[in-house]
């Protein structure tokens, strides 16, 4: 089923969470809500979910495909929610949880018991907790307990699963193995599922779409590639990786800042770059056009790149480069080592519109 939201705001009192917002999510989406904290994130979903009601404006809808449940009862929205409030009941079973939203339908929708018990069987194997289904809460892991609550949520077979940070208490590793499971239990069971994050890595890797939110506004709605490639504007761009700044003047073509240059196709005058780790090469000397001196002064050579953190008298801040391990052995880096940093290409955000450059000869 599909969700769309029209002219939904909210204010708490005099503070305004949300600015009014419309957001189609298709029948079958995975759509990730992205922000920092108190960007509205959670508001929204629970707006979504009935736990919350919208301000009362004239305009304001919340459809589900045809049917309009902007004042339905959180009951009555037919949907599974995961949140972080709404865990697993420490006194049931994990099987009895999973049940318990069957055996509170009233009687004459209520399934057999059979049926509840098949059901819930069918669940637990889905979820992978067929042998746990006699262990009380306390007796799992943290994984198999947001595990269990997905089980729960899904056992009434909703069109639409909200989940509210599902992996928020989760070490690096099971977060990695839940979202790929989570991503593949969607695909097979094809319902539409909305979930917030603030973690943008877990954001780009799950979702068909993302929203990223900020200050209660939605700054952009689009495929994580889309959002990578082409942010709307500065926040998006920061806010979905590391950036470096490169703060200087201009003048005739080269942008200087302490004793670093770098020849840019801009005006003169004051400028900001931003530059993306990954985009950072590392050499022993200058180019024609970078003369950036840098010095290393941490790595960290753990996993697919080498993450080298870069000082030096022209940064306010150090600065962050990805290497290959490659380039890493190839270049000796050590803390101490001196050398020049050459960027492939850097962004500049100027009248809230995006920019991609690639540096140019002098
Ligand atoms: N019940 C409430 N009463 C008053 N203000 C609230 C209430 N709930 C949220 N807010 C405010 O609304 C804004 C949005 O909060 P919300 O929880 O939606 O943000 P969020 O993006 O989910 O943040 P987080 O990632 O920290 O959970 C914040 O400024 C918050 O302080």
């Amino acid at each position: 089923m599909s969700i769309r939201l029209h002219e939904i705001g909210k204010h708490f009192g005099r503070t305004q969470a949300l600015e009014p917002i419309d957001l189609d999510i298709a029948e079958g989406e995975l759509v990730g809500l992205l922000g920092p904290s108190g960007s509205g994130k959670t508001t929204l979903l629970r707006i979504i979910a009935g736990l919350e009601t919208a301000d009362n404006v004239a305009g304001a809808r919340i459809l589900f495909g045809e049917r309009d449940v902007t004042h339905l009862h959180v009951r009555d929205r037919r949907i599974g929610f995961v949140f972080q409030h709404y865990a697993l009941f420490r006194h049931m079973t994990v099987f009895d949880n999973v049940a318990f939203g069957l055996t509170v339908m009233p009687r004459k929708s209520r399934p057999s018991s059979g049926e509840i018990r098949s059901r819930v069987h069918r669940l637990l194997e889905m979820v992978k907790l067929e042998h746990m289904a006699h262990r009380y809460p306390a007796q799992l892991s943290g994984g198999q307990q947001q595990r269990g609550s997905l089980a729960r949520a899904l056992a009434l077979r909703p069109d639409e699963l909200l989940l509210d940070e599902p992996f928020g208490a989760l070490d690096a590793k099971v977060r990695q193995e839940l979202r790929r499971w989570l991503r593949h239990l969607h695909d097979e069971l094809n319902f539409t599922s909305l979930f917030v994050t603030h973690d943008q890595e877990e954001a780009l890797e799950l979702s068909d779409r993302v929203v990223v939110m900020s200050n209660g506004r939605i700054e952009q709605i689009d495929t994580p590639d889309e959002l990578y490639r082409h942010p709307a504007n500065r926040f998006v761009f920061e806010f979905l990786g590391d950036v470096n700044h490169l703060e200087g003047t201009v003048r005739n073509g080269v942008l200087t800042c302490g004793d670093a240059r770098l020849a840019v196709d801009l005006k003169d005058g004051p400028e900001e770059l931003l530059l993306r780790p990954h985009e950072l090469e590392l050499a022993p000397s200058a180019t024609q056009h970078a003369h950036l001196p840098v010095c290393v002064t941490a790595i960290s050579p753990v996993g697919a790149e080498v993450r080298v953190e870069l000082e030096a008298d022209w940064l306010g801040e150090p600065w962050l480069a990805t290497v290959s391990h490659a380039d890493y052995e190839r270049l000796h880096l050590t803390r101490g080592t001196r050398l020049y940093a050459v960027p492939r290409r850097w962004h500049r955000f100027s009248d809230e519109a995006s920019q991609l450059r690639q540096p140019t000869a002098a």
